[in-house]
């Protein structure tokens, strides 16, 4: 039977990456979906801006909002200080089985719990379920026409404090409008735009960090 774009991607980490080896998955990914077939990851240019965002936070608490394969979340959590947790939320379950065993090779389980279902009901049930306070970093990567909605339920939960950092992928391509204009006009975030480009293509994308003031 026909294997599905996120085997494939699970194939190519099994096959190029070293277990135990964060960077290499993550290289593997890339090398895969550069060359091989292209994939919604958030991948090696807007990565590194991802990278530095992560490394000048240096958070305790992360939350990701569509986790798919689990390129963002390795490349995040090998980032993260000992202590620190990543909490990432998926809602396929086919993509949520990938992304499990690319954690696994990437050996960061530890460090991630992957939970499965809609950010819309899993959001309110972060602190009693999980344990949560507030998140130091949130990384807004899935469907677009929720990355407003989550972020007004993540204020209305107290999930955000005074400093939490927002950051959006594909503000521009496919592009989320609502949250943009949201985010640059509230007196209650300080925002910013990093241009890059569409994951292994020269279409233009980028990422907007906001920063919430409490
Ligand atoms: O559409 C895009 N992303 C949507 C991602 C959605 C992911 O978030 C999960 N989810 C998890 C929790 C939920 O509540 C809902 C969905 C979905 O199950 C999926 O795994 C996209 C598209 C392009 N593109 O070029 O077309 C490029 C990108 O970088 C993108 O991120
Ligand atoms: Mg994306």
């Amino acid at each position: 039977t026909q294997s599905t774009r996120p085997q494939r991607i699970l194939g190519a980490v099994q096959k190029n990456a070293t277990r135990g080896d964060p960077r290499s998955v993550v290289r593997a990914i890339d090398q895969y979906c550069r060359n091989q077939e292209w994939a919604m990851n958030v991948g090696d240019e807007k990565g590194c801006i991802l990278d530095s965002v992560v490394s000048e936070v240096n958070p305790a608490t992360v939350l990701e909002l569509g986790t798919y394969c689990g390129y963002s979340t390795v490349r995040i959590a090998s980032l993260l200080p000992p202590h620190a947790k990543l909490i990432t939320l998926e809602f396929n379950p086919e993509f949520a089985v990938i992304a499990r065993q690319v954690i696994a090779w990437a050996g960061l389980e530890d460090k991630i719990q992957l939970v499965e279902g809609a950010s819309g009901d899993l959001i309110p049930k972060m602190k009693e379920q999980f344990g949560v306070e507030t998140f130091d970093l949130v990384f807004l990567d899935h469907w677009k026409d929720r990355y407003l909605p989550d972020t007004k339920l993540m204020e209305e939960c107290g999930l955000l404090r005074k400093g939490s950092v927002l950051l959006a992928d594909n503000v521009i391509c496919p592009g989320t409008p609502e949250y943009l204009e949201f985010v640059r006009s509230s007196p209650r975030y300080e925002s910013q735009y990093f241009k890059s480009h569409l994951e292994y293509t020269k279409v233009e994308d980028g990422m907007e960090k906001s920063v919430f003031l409490g």
